[in-house]
């Protein structure tokens, strides 16, 4: 980086600037909906990783999907990421979180490109962000870039549960021979991979996703395999911004949604960084930067700020 250190509450004041002011709500991720279920390990997973995740107990899992950003009225045909959080309950009374999105690869390298970013999108007195000069942000860090271009080339989804969700950080996997493996890892939909048309872009309504799941849900249940690469020693550790090239996979198991709309998940702060024992998060500088800040969001929005 070559700026003055992020800080977590930089990102909470910029989103204010980018999104508005929005009080009580989650200043990441506000649009969003609530969904329960649970998870199964695959017995390969119980055999091969020493992870309570994967001891093969069926654990409660409280999901909420979303779209990115702060702003709770974005259109549902919006080019943004959208997010899937889970919370799985362990029997131990002990939590693990994930917080994935549904591009492969996060919008900067470290906090503070994000920043930068973010701050160079600030609209000006005329309500609009200077488009010169976040092109000029993102050719002076090329690691802006990857993730706009992934947003720019597939379509948004068409449901919630027709996208895949990226874990994009490295984690560690303890293996029953004591090992860490390095891994990244995303949730395959088992409903398949459907995108909308150009055509739904522009037609559609700006809430049909939560609409689109209820409906689905009537149907049976939505799954998603958790699939997990095994990473090889020139793979990233702490580069979000940079995709694994594709290696040896595992299904460890898979995630159930039975029932949307309660408001099981609005309590919750979905912290990636509350694993159970056998994870480990790696030193990725984004990934630390999540904590603190999803930790103001949530102390502002329990108490009506
Ligand atoms: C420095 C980088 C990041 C910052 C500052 C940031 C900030 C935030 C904030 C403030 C929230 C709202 C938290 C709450 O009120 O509970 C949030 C939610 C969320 N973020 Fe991030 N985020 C970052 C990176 C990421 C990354 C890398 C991912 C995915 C890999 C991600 C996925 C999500 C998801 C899915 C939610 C919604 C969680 C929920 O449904 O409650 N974020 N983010």
């Amino acid at each position: 980086a070559d700026t003055k250190p992020a800080q977590p509450n930089d990102f909470i004041e910029v989103f204010a600037k980018l999104f508005g002011e929005h009080k009580g709500i989650r200043k990441g991720h506000a649009k969003g909906v609530c969904a329960v279920g649970d998870f199964t390990a695959s017995a390969e997973a119980t055999a091969r990783f020493d992870a309570a995740l994967f001891s093969g107990a069926t654990l409660p899992v409280t999901y909420r999907f979303s779209m990115a950003g702060g702003n709770p009225n974005v259109p549902d045909y919006a080019r943004a990421p959208r997010g899937l959080a889970a919370q799985f309950n362990l029997p131990d009374g002990s939590k693990h979180n994930i917080a994935t999105l549904t591009t492969p690869v996060f919008g900067a390298k470290d906090p503070e490109n994000f920043l930068g970013l973010l701050q160079a999108s600030v609209p000006g007195a005329d309500g609009k962000p200077d488009m010169a000069k976040v092109q000029a942000f993102r050719t002076a860090h090329p690691d802006t870039q990857p993730q706009a271009q992934w947003l720019a080339v597939n379509p948004p989804p068409w449901s919630y549960t027709t996208a895949e969700y990226f874990g994009i950080h490295t984690f560690y996997l303890a293996d029953k021979s004591g090992e860490n493996i390095k891994i990244r890892w995303h949730l395959q939909p088992k409903d398949g991979i459907k995108g909308l048309t150009d055509a739904e872009v522009v037609q559609q309504n700006a809430n049909f996703l939560n609409d689109r799941l209820n409906q689905r849900l009537k149907d049976g249940m939505v799954e998603f395999d958790w699939i997990i690469s095994l990473g090889e020693a020139s793979d990233s550790e702490n580069d979000p911004s940079v995709q694994w090239p594709a290696r040896p996979t595992l299904n460890a198991g898979t995630l159930r949604i039975k029932a949307s709309g309660d408001a099981s998940c609005n309590n919750i702060n979905f912290d990636p960084n509350v694993l159970s024992r056998g994870f480990t998060a790696s030193d990725d500088p984004v990934l630390r930067m999540r904590s603190p800040a999803y930790a103001i969001s949530f102390g502002k929005r329990l108490s009506g700020q």
